[in-house]
């Protein structure tokens, strides 16, 4: 099940650029929740601080509190297990490429120690049956290379591969603005199938697809998290004028 994140005062630095300031905000468990704002405000640099990725940059660091459930992810685990509980697809599929379908899937599984056979097989076909990959690559597990699908295919593929470690969280950082219509399609339709047993976070640039996939939203300005509320208000009647401006076209 998906476990709701509660972050409270969440600052990010890079050196010494100040670029999340004081974020606070109440994801819902087994939601989908929409992440917009303009070019270069925060958006990745914050998704990045939910997985504990950001402290991986050379220089970089945050500050404030992020409960995933009743865990403290930044004092009460390790970085593994956090990236362990909280899966990550990005905006280039980045499937291992000269390794199987069925290897790609596995990988994270084989780090965290499980070697039978069996319990491989049933989480590799479970994972490609939730990404609704399955009947698409099934007869070539083993024979097939992540490089050799399509792109689409390949997001379905990283989907899988972060679903197979039975993640509570799943981030996902612009993960079709890289497709075309029909694979995007298919992303947003397997969204709505993933909430029922992940809390998702999706940061987008495509105001549409909050509006199609995501029961809250949240609208970044420059480091600052300007509005978080229902995606229908935000979109039909936000409260700050900065979100006004934005949905409506007039920057960003
Ligand atoms: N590795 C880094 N080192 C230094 N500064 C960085 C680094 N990554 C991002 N930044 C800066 O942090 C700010 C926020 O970037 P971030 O990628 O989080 O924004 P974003 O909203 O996701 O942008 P986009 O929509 O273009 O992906 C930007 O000014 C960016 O230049």
């Amino acid at each position: 099940m998906g476990v709701d994140i509660r972050v409270e005062h969440v600052n990010a630095w890079y050196g010494t650029t100040h670029t999340l300031k004081d974020v606070s905000l109440h994801i819902p468990a087994n939601k989908a929740t929409a992440l917009i704002g303009p070019s270069g405000c925060g958006k990745s640099t914050f998704v990045r601080c939910l997985n504990r990725m950001h402290e991986t940059t050379p220089g970089a660091r945050v500050e404030g509190t992020i409960n995933m459930g009743d865990l403290n992810i930044y004092t009460d685990a390790s970085p593994v297990e956090v990236r362990r509980r909280v899966g990550m697809v990005f905006q280039r599929p980045n499937p291992f490429p000269t390794m199987s379908i069925y290897d790609n899937v596995a990988s994270g599984l084989r780090l965290n120690g499980f070697r039978k056979r069996r319990v491989l097989d049933e989480v590799v076909e479970r994972s490609l049956k939730q990404a609704a990959l399955w009947n698409e690559v099934k007869d070539d597990l083993r024979k097939k290379s992540g490089a050799s699908l399509s792109g689409g295919q390949q997001q379905r593929l990283c989907i899988a591969r972060a679903l197979a470690v039975d993640p509570e969280v799943l981030l996902m950082d612009e993960p079709a603005s890289a497709l075309d219509p029909v694979s995007t399609s298919k992303i947003e339709d397997l969204i709505f199938e993933l909430k029922r047993d992940y809390t998702i976070v999706i940061v987008t640039h495509n105001m549409q697809q909050a509006a199609r996939v995501a029961e809250q939203t949240g609208f970044f300005l420059t480091g600052v998290m300007v509005e978080f509320d229902a995606t229908e208000k935000i979109f039909t009647n936000p409260s700050d004028k900065r979100t006004e401006d934005y949905i409506t076209g007039r920057f960003g």
